[in-house]
């Protein structure tokens, strides 16, 4: 079967089912008008486009001194390199995928990771996204890097996903998980995935060692229209839903400098305080979750 003859009318267009729920409708609507520079700029970098935060120490010797003319270029592209350092570590607990191999991006944004995963491993990815703008977007971008064979964003919802039973190798949500009920959505994943297949989320998520979600964890869910959910929950759901943790990484020290360093750019979008300030009180975390299904 090829990539493009399924879910496609006479009319030659996707048939494209309406939104599950009314929520849902406000996430596909939330992310078809989505333009902030921050993401634009900085996937113009090299044309991987990212809707995902940075890991790794900033390289400030690549940045240079505040009154370089410069600066904010090179503050652009530093961020950009973290964004991608995020998504290679995301893909390396993935653990050995084969050419043959179908992998799958649920909530896949403007696709920038999926590309990265076919680069990298040289196999087909799915992407799955609410919103129209997003998949053609990132289908389009697969066709200018010359990956369009491989790399295909559909407009379907990760709570039923189009692939059949045991059929995929490994599946990640990159910050997608705060959009749907964990139960429903590690059900989906573990029905689609192979046994022995790997699923890996990075996430934020509130830290039940806090007591409840503090006011900056409310503000992110606001400024998103999200519903960050607790560590504690994702490791229940993974575990009604034959998912056995591998591994469970704190990203938060790891993160904190790209938000550190974000604040001081021209790109701020206001959110970063909530990031830095629940980071620091310990009531939000950056962590990152593979999971071996069995
Ligand atoms: C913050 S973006 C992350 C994008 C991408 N993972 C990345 O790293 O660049 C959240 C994504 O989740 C998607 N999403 C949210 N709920 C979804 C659902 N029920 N089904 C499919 N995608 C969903 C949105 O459409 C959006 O593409
Ligand atoms: C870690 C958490 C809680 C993430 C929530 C999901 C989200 C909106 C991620 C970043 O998207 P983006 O790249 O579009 O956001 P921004 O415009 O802030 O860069
Ligand atoms: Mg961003």
């Amino acid at each position: 079967m090829s990539l493009t003859d399924d879910l496609t009318t006479a009319a030659g267009h996707a048939a494209i089912p309406g939104p599950a729920t009314p929520y849902q409708g406000d996430i596909a609507r939330y992310w078809d008008h989505e333009a902030r520079p921050v993401n634009l700029r900085l996937g113009d970098v090299d044309g991987l486009y990212h809707h995902h935060y940075g890991i790794g120490p900033v390289d400030r010797a690549a940045i240079g001194d505040p009154a370089d003319s410069e600066r904010e270029k090179k503050v652009i592209t530093e961020l950009h390199r973290l964004e991608s350092a995020q998504a290679d570590v995301l893909l390396d607990h993935l653990g050995p995928i084969t050419p043959d191999a179908m992998l799958v991006d649920a909530g896949c944004g403007r696709g920038g990771s999926m590309v990265m995963a076919h680069q990298r491993f040289g196999c087909r990815v799915e992407g799955l996204t609410l919103s129209t703008k997003q998949a053609d977007f990132g289908n389009q971008r697969a066709r200018e890097l010359g990956v369009g064979d491989f790399v295909r964003s559909r407009v379907c919802n990760m709570l039923d996903m189009p692939f059949e039973t045991g059929s995929v190798a490994g599946s990640w949500n990159n910050e997608s998980s705060m959009y749907v009920d964990l139960h429903d959505l590690f059900a989906e994943h573990s029905r689609v995935l192979a046994v022995g297949g790997r699923y890996v989320t990075i996430t934020g998520c509130w830290n039940p060692a806090y007591g409840q979600p503090s006011k900056w964890v409310s503000q992110i869910n606001a400024h998103f229209e999200c519903n960050i959910h607790s560590r504690r929950e994702y490791l229940r759901a993974m575990a009604d839903n034959r998912l056995v943790p591998q591994a469970v990484i704190d990203l938060t020290p790891d993160t904190l400098p790209y938000w550190e360093l974000r604040a001081t750019s021209s790109l701020v979008t206001g959110i970063e305080e909530a990031f830095i300030n629940s980071y620091k009180d310990g009531s939000f975390q950056y962590v990152l979750i593979a999971a071996d299904r069995v």
